[in-house]
């Protein structure tokens, strides 16, 4: 039953006065009959009624409004009084907005680090947007210029003090390393992604577990243990080798290097870690390598904006969260597969020697689940987007400066005879242009431009001002590889100065107590891998190449800042002997 006759066909006209009252009200409000108010305060208004007489459809198109019903009457004046409580609803809202805006700013305030400059970025935001906008390492070095080599941003109400010079590197990581042994813990990381997977060594915060946990990795990959694994690396570049000439059909096609690297990294991590090679996992390839991309992305410190804005938390539908917490799940699902397949192999006896059996044989060692879990996603996020990118750097300087691929390729036919480099290479690093060539790579391009980041454990004091406890320390180590102090020609590419000072220091693999352990790996890695490149092939590039350390960066929210994907030629250098050679030699399964 109709409640209010007449109600559902009401219609109105405007009370704008230059809007001609012949055209019908159902074109200027749309659609009209429900006979619900709403909120378009003109259309709610009493004076919206005038009289008149004309119809619409046979419906009267406007309507005397001494006509209308007691019932309408109530309705209108009901109406009328929900929109001046509308109004006061907005206004409290609009001043309890501003009054959490200022309360907001003064904590703001108050939590910048007395005695250090910077800038005092947007409200709510501090200096977010614009480090996400742009490369964040670059920007910090030109904010150096005019707040100093170190500075406080604030990034939403967190401080964080930036470090951009070599000096100031010293002073606080090497100067203070113990005070400066901690990590920070950001929600999405932290809260969402560990919360369905353990954290990794470079991510905990120091804790008598971090410390065990830390010893057992850093002995497993020492220079001894490194130089131990020279089977493994040989394995792995040699079928990085075999899969360029094939792939590449003899140096006829380009191809992208990035996916031949990433496997032979990964397998490499997973021969070290659970002692099995990744071609066995063929299923599992595209699953790690996708889950660890993302959770690498979680770590970044500038593209995660809930981290610092925590109202952002509370959106119903956050996408961010949701994705992080898949991730982790996913990789505690491939982990698991793996640890059962080798405690299987343990009970039997059947196992290879690998960081997992050991640390789970030693009789002295007291890993608990979830440490070994930690081990675990150390071992496959650790190095593999950094060694990635740096691969990918190196490759493309190689294809556009062809000088120094001739120039390493002459240094290393000259130490070594024809084809002695299918076997191992001896240790060490004989061709200095190669090792060269390495460093400047290194230097050029870190892969974590911003490194790792750090809190203080306590209060230290630096330039004669106390860094409070928990203060986030940032590492700019792009800036500081680039320190004028340092180097005048910081901005060109140039192995000699390797020769000139061998012992100059490089900031890449972080500084002090919780520098990078892998780094003697990384570094085998690196020189191994290059050597047999350059000895079997020419690299040729196959379409443009940006190798710009700003510009080139595909990603510049990343933690890890790789270049553009790169399409290159590996044309070898005598196709057949190279082919005879590499189908000759015995590779460990
Ligand atoms: C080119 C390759 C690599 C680069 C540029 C790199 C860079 C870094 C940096 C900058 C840090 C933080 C250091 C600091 O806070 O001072 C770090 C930490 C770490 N890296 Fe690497 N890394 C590389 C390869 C590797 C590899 C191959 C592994 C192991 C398989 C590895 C394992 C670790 C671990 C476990 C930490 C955490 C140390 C801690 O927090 O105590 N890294 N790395």
């Amino acid at each position: 039953m109709d409640m209010f006759p007449g109600f559902s066909s009401l219609t109105w006209t405007p009370v704008d006065p230059m809007v001609p009252a012949s055209i019908p009200a159902k074109v200027l409000f749309g659609a009209v009959g429900s006979g619900t108010p709403s909120r378009n305060y003109a259309k709610d208004s009493e004076t919206a009624f005038v009289a008149g007489g004309e119809t619409f459809h046979g419906e009267p198109l406007v309507q005397d409004f001494t006509k209308v019903t007691w019932v309408r009457r109530a309705s209108i004046i009901w109406t009328k009084m929900s929109l001046v409580r509308n109004l006061e609803q907005d206004f409290c809202a609009a001043i309890l907005l501003l009054i959490w805006l200022f309360a907001h700013e003064y904590v703001r305030c108050k939590s910048r680090i007395p005695g250090f400059k910077g800038p005092f970025g947007l409200p709510i935001l501090g200096s977010l947007r614009d480090i996400q906008r742009g490369n964040a390492p670059w920007i910090y070095r030109q904010w150096s210029h005019k707040y100093g080599a170190v500075y406080q941003v604030q990034l939403g109400n967190i401080p964080m003090l930036i470090i951009n010079t070599a000096d100031a590197a010293k002073a606080i990581l090497t100067g203070n390393s113990h005070a400066t042994i901690s990590r920070p813990e950001f929600y999405t990381f932290h809260k969402i992604v560990s919360d369905t997977s353990a954290t990794t060594i470079g991510t905990s915060p120091y804790s008598a577990s971090l410390k065990t946990r830390r010893k057992t990795l850093a002995t497993a990959l020492n220079r001894r243990a490194v130089s131990s694994y020279s089977n493994h690396i040989k394995t792995e570049t040699l079928l990085f080798l075999r899969e360029a000439l094939k792939n590449g059909k003899a140096g006829q096609t380009s191809i992208d290097p990035g996916p031949l690297f990433l496997r032979m990294n990964v397998s490499l991590g997973f021969t070290l870690h659970w002692g099995t090679r990744l071609h066995k996992k063929g299923d599992m390839f595209h699953e790690i390598t996708q889950v660890e991309e993302a959770i690498s992305n979680f770590r970044s410190l500038t593209s995660n904006t809930q981290d610092y804005v925590p109202l952002l938390r509370l959106l119903p539908f956050n996408r961010t969260s949701a994705l992080a917490r898949e991730m982790g799940a996913r990789r505690k699902k491939y982990t698991t597969v793996l640890d059962r397949e080798l405690d299987i192999q343990i009970a039997g006896e059947t196992n290879e020697p690998c960081v997992r059996a050991n640390a789970k044989l030693d009789p002295d060692s007291n890993l608990t689940a979830l440490e070994l879990e930690s081990l675990n996603a150390t071992i496959t996020a650790a190095g593999l987007d950094t060694m990635q990118a740096t691969v990918l750097w190196g490759i493309a300087v190689l294809c556009m400066r062809t000088d120094l691929q001739e120039k390493v390729f002459q240094a290393i036919i000259e130490r070594y005879a024809e084809s002695d480099l299918l076997d191992d290479v001896p240790e060490g690093q004989d061709v200095a242009y190669l090792s060269a060539f390495i460093k400047e790579l290194l230097r050029c391009y870190p892969a974590t431009r911003l490194s790792l980041p750090r809190t203080a454990l306590r209060d230290f004091v630096y330039d004669g001002k106390v860094v409070p406890k928990d203060t986030v320390i940032v590492l700019n180590a792009w800036a500081c590889n680039n320190d004028p102090e340092i180097w005048s020609d910081h901005d060109v590419f140039r192995l000699e100065r390797w020769l000139e000072h061998p012992d100059a220091p490089t900031f890449t693999f972080g500084l002090g107590s919780r520098m990078c352990i892998g780094s003697h790996l990384a570094v085998r890695e690196l020189y191994v891998l290059f050597l047999r490149i350059l000895k079997f092939f020419e690299l040729e590039a196959g379409g443009p190449m940006d190798i710009d350390p700003i510009t080139g960066v595909a990603n510049t929210a990343a933690t890890v800042s790789g270049p553009k994907p790169l399409q290159v030629k590996f044309v070898p250098r005598n196709k057949e002997d190279l082919e005879v050679a590499l189908n000759a030699v015995e590779l460990s399964q």
